[in-house]
């Protein structure tokens, strides 16, 4: 059994972490934390979890209590792993981030997308961008983890068997993404209110979102060189779920792009490539650490489509931040991540 803690433990992807946290089997949950909820015990605020923790109470964040831990998530705004996860790392804590605090190698490009500057760039040498089908044996190794983004994770699973292969004209590369709403956090904004969000569908961030540098990151190093990409967000009235819909040009033509997908991503536990002429759908990942693709070849011209759908709390956040602690702890890499999604 380890010992793990988690800072923001009132927000979604925080209580997403408790939830499937509840089914693993080698973690105990010792430190929960929040500034607002401090002294409430956690199944008071979130029902659902009663019978899961009990006695388990929020405490304000403390990074002595928090050093006791073998690994600590951070499900926090940007800018608070950066203030505490060098003293965590000190006292021998893994430190899991969920926020995009070390997702940029370069911390000017971090500074200038996230308005602030880099608070800890003394780290960024050792963490590891936590995306297990292209990092997994680095993730073993590491301490500090930086657990990809929601979209970045489905636009580079959804690309990188086709770069890889050196398929695509890497200059015209298209991903057009839509989110449910618990992507925005918890917190209230009222773009984010029913009667704002639901019955209505928009695009945001089309000039330039904080996602497009990392996801950029990503598919340079896929692709061995600079790629052009166009990256447009959408906001649905769904709670949770991400679907990609990517856009490239073939520059030759590749034997069998099925086969390729299927090749890819075979011995990849939280990758399902579905079958020849599928259309994946956000609630048949609902709740689960899954990304299911499917690769097209519409018409006859070069364009190749590929369809992407995660669930955003748990393959775009708290499921892989999971994933990467099994990995980290030598567990089975799906350890507590199993179920089946709630379908309808
Ligand atoms: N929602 C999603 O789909 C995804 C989110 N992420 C990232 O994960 C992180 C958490 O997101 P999400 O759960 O949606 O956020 P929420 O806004 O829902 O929750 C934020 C949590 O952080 C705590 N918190 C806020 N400020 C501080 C602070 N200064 N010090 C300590 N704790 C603080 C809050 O509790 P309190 O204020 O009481 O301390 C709260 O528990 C973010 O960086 C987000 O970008 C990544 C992928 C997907
Ligand atoms: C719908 C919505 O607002 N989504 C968020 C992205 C999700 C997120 O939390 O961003 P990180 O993965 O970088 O932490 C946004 O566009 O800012």
């Amino acid at each position: 059994m380890i010992k793990v803690g988690i800072v923001g433990g009132t927000g979604y992807t925080g209580v997403e972490l408790l939830r499937l946290l509840a089914q693993h089997s080698e973690v105990e949950v010792d430190v929960i934390t929040s500034r607002s909820e401090a002294g409430m015990r956690v199944d008071e605020l979130y029902p659902n979890l009663r019978g899961h923790y009990p006695g388990l109470a929020y405490s304000e964040p403390d990074a002595r209590r928090l050093g006791n831990c073998d690994a600590v998530f951070f499900a926090t705004p940007h800018g608070v792993a950066h203030a505490l996860a060098g003293e965590l790392l000190e006292q021998g804590t893994r430190v899991i981030d969920l926020s995009a605090d070390f997702r940029l190698q370069d911390a000017d490009e971090w500074a200038n997308w996230y308005g602030q500057p880099h608070g800890a760039t003394e780290l960024l040498t050792q963490a590891v961008y936590g995306l297990p089908e292209i990092n997994r044996d680095a993730i073993r190794q590491a301490r500090l983890i930086a657990v990809p983004g929601c979209y970045p994770t489905a636009v580079q699973l959804g690309f990188i068997p086709l770069l890889e292969q050196g398929l695509l004209d890497t200059k015209r590369l298209i991903a057009d993404c839509k989110s449910g709403v618990t992507g925005a956090g918890r917190g209230a904004k009222v773009s984010f209110l029913l009667a704002e969000a639901s019955e209505s569908m928009k695009a945001y961030g089309a000039s330039g979102h904080r996602h497009l540098p990392e996801i950029r990151q990503g598919l340079d190093r896929a692709a061995g060189s600079d790629v052009g990409l166009t990256f447009v967000p959408h906001l649905t009235p769904m709670i949770r779920g991400i679907h990609a819909t990517l856009y490239g040009h073939l520059t030759r033509e590749p034997e069998d792009l099925q086969a390729l997908f299927e090749a890819r991503y075979r011995d990849e536990p939280a990758v399902d490539v579905m079958p020849p002429g599928s259309h994946p759908e956000t609630r048949s990942v609902r709740g689960t650490d899954i990304c299911r693709l499917a690769v097209h070849r519409p018409g006859d011209g070069d364009t190749v489509v590929v369809l992407a759908v995660i669930d955003n709390l748990v393959k775009g956040a708290s499921g892989q931040a999971i994933q990467n602690l099994n990995l980290m702890f030598g567990f089975d890499e799906m350890l507590g991540l199993g179920a089946a999604a709630l379908m309808p």
